[in-house]
């Protein structure tokens, strides 16, 4: 089964999520000039990574603007989007939340970030989740992770035991360490076989340089990758019978000693 992604790697206003769903709107429209069968979108694309002033302000009350605006997106082009993550707040926490909506825009799947980044301080003012998700996007089974998340393999290994085959990965990844994101996007899949779509913030926000290199990867490897300018839509085909092909030739589900893997 063939399908086509939009990878829309994006340059967030700081702490203006008026001003980003606008952008946001713009790199749909221009990604849905060609038909698309999934977008997807950054960590944290309303507001940057993270402000830590006016929350209360900022952050999106149980999540209603953003799934309000994907939905609308996702109808108008009837497309699936992967939302990469926005600011929540939910009683008194605030979340690292993504929203997954398909292409008659419905919410079908919401996770929360389950590593909050601690050298940034980030699981200080976030709740970190405590669930893996798992949705199906045109009947593929899929599960995603955010930014921090792809440095735990034994996370990501839970989500693929647990049927995953299209993985999404929306950041928020500094430059200095894009070698890392690489790296780590690249073993995921091929550790894990299978398809991988990771979306990186690119360009200064708040100070900090963002690394783009918004990439897709093959379950055997395989990368196509953009470099670090703001955004650029990275368009992508892939079969994901690679994914069992991948699985059949290297049968590592198999031949994994779950009596060795204990920590
Ligand atoms: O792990 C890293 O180097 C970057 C992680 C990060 O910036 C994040 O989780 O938002």
């Amino acid at each position: 089964m063939k399908k086509k992604a939009a990878l829309l790697q994006m340059r967030p206003e700081w702490a203006s999520p008026k001003a980003n769903r606008k952008q946001v709107e713009q790199l749909v429209s221009r990604a849905m000039e060609e038909a698309e069968d999934i977008l997807v979108l950054p960590e944290l694309w309303d507001t940057g990574f993270f402000p830590s002033e006016n929350l209360d302000s900022l952050a999106d009350v149980d999540g209603c603007k953003a799934k309000n605006f994907l939905s609308e997106m996702a109808r108008r082009y009837r497309v699936n989007i992967v939302g990469g993550s926005v600011l929540v707040k939910e009683g008194s926490c605030y979340y690292n939340r993504a929203y997954v909506v398909n292409r008659s825009g419905q919410v079908t799947a919401e996770y929360d970030k389950v590593h909050g980044f601690s050298p940034a301080g980030e699981q200080k003012l976030f709740t970190g989740g405590n669930r893996t998700v798992h949705f199906l996007l045109d009947d593929i089974p899929c599960s995603m992770a955010i930014c921090y998340d792809i440095r735990f393999p034994e996370f990501i290994r839970r989500e693929a035991l647990e049927g995953a085959k299209l993985f999404f990965v929306p950041a928020a990844w500094p430059l200095r360490r894009i070698e890392h994101w690489k790296i780590l996007n690249q073993a995921r899949a091929i550790e894990n076989e299978m398809v991988v779509l990771a979306v990186n913030q690119a360009g200064l926000v708040n100070g900090t340089m963002y690394g783009g290199g918004s990439m897709a990867v093959t379950p055997l490897g395989s990368m196509r990758c953009l470099h670090e300018e703001e955004n650029q839509i990275l368009r992508v085909e892939f079969d994901m019978n690679e994914v069992d092909k991948a699985r059949q030739s290297i049968q590592v589900y198999q031949d994994r000693r779950i009596d060795m893997d204990r920590l």
